[in-house]
């Protein structure tokens, strides 16, 4: 099977692979969407996220769905012609984590694309079952395949406990950053605010139904958030950029008795922090690591009509053009690359 491989940093090859066959407890899904990740990238660019390193080729890609072509012996829920979404974090369901219902934090996960697994950028993956979710007709495979980062926007909201009449302020607008718009709105958010630092992202938040952007580069954000929540502040803070004052800013953009929700990751681990503040202002902090039981939610948003994550996509590539895909992802205007197969 044709498989685009990370040998060096900067450097696929495409590679003829034996097709794996499904274990018992697994399906064997013909990949049809995989999206391009912000992580793909870095893994393509520095051969390394912090302690993660690529020591050996890698396949990268883990916002995947395709159509199930074959079922091991145990698999009762799935059969082929199945079009499936494909969780990429599986964990091993009997550390203490997994346990009491924490898998994401599950410290063994087999978490596609993160070394030393291999992700999606192939034509087939034998995936456990449970962790392969059923499309309805309505859901596309790259709607599937973006069930990825809508669950990072799920999970997020869930850990700021997003409600109805809230008002978000999310930084950064990426494709996290916009996930997490979508995942807000549908959680019941009727103000959410983007912030960022490129006109064009701000833009495209606007034409995707922010109700305010801030420039952070132009326009202090105290001010402008002051301004539109009559000096309250937000009811929830969602950092998705990574960057260092932007996640400085959320303590003091938030209402008192609000909360922060970290989601971008800082390029340093030690980020100062007023934490006077925090205590005075009683608000609350959250960690939002991946994700947790949001691929159900996920497709049931996008079957509703409720989400919208095709809207982000910016281009389709072939597997054999992956090379110049990654390149364009890296372009700071891209939102979203995508690679199709159709073997
Ligand atoms: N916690 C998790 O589970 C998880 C999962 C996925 C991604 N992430 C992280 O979330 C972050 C966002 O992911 P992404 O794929 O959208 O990344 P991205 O780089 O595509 O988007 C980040 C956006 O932030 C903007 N930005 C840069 N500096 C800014 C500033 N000072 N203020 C406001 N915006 C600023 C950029 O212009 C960009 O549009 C990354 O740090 C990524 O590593 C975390
Ligand atoms: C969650 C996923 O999107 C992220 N890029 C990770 O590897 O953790």
């Amino acid at each position: 099977m044709r498989s685009a491989v990370l040998v060096e940093p900067t450097e696929f090859e495409l590679q003829d692979r034996p097709r794996p066959s499904p274990g018992p407890d697994d399906v064997l899904v013909a990949v049809r969407d995989v999206g391009i990740c912000g992580s793909d990238v870095h893994y393509y660019e520095h051969g390394r996220i912090g302690d993660y390193v690529v020591e050996d080729p890698l396949v990268l890609g883990h916002e995947s769905a395709g159509e199930v072509v074959e079922v091991g012996e145990n698999v009762t829920d799935h059969e082929p012609g199945d079009r499936v979404a494909l969780e990429p974090g599986v964990p091993c369901r009997r550390c203490a984590h997994c346990k009491r219902g924490d898998y994401h934090l599950c410290e063994a996960v087999r978490f596609m694309a993160t070394p030393p697994h291999d992700g999606a950028f192939a034509e087939y993956v034998s995936w456990p079952a449970d962790f392969a979710y059923e499309l309805p007709d309505s859901v596309s495979t790259a709607e599937g395949a973006l069930c990825e980062p809508l669950s990072v926007g799920i999970h997020a909201c869930r850990r700021g406990s997003v409600g109805t009449g809230d008002t978000v302020l999310i930084t950064g607008a990426g494709p996290i950053g916009l996930m997490v718009m979508e995942a807000a709105r549908a959680a019941g958010a009727t103000d959410v605010i983007l912030t960022d630092v490129v006109e064009e992202k701000l833009a495209f938040a606007t034409e995707r139904g922010a109700d305010l952007t801030v420039d952070v580069t132009e326009t202090d954000l105290d001010t402008a958030v002051a301004e539109y929540t009559d000096g309250v502040g937000a009811d929830v803070v969602v950092e998705a950029s990574g960057a260092e004052p932007s996640i400085q800013s959320t303590i003091d953009a938030v209402r008192r008795g609000g909360t922060v929700v970290l989601v971008g990751l800082a390029s340093e681990a030690e980020v100062p922090f007023d934490v006077l503040e925090v205590i005075d202002n009683e608000i609350d902090v959250h960690g939002s690591f991946r994700y947790k039981n949001t691929y159900d939610a996920a497709i049931d948003l996008l079957a509703d009509g409720e989400v919208d994550v095709e809207g982000i996509i910016d281009f389709e590539s072939e597997l054999e053009d992956i090379d110049d895909a990654f390149h364009r992802a890296m372009e700071p205007t891209v939102v979203k690359g995508m690679i199709s197969l159709d073997s």
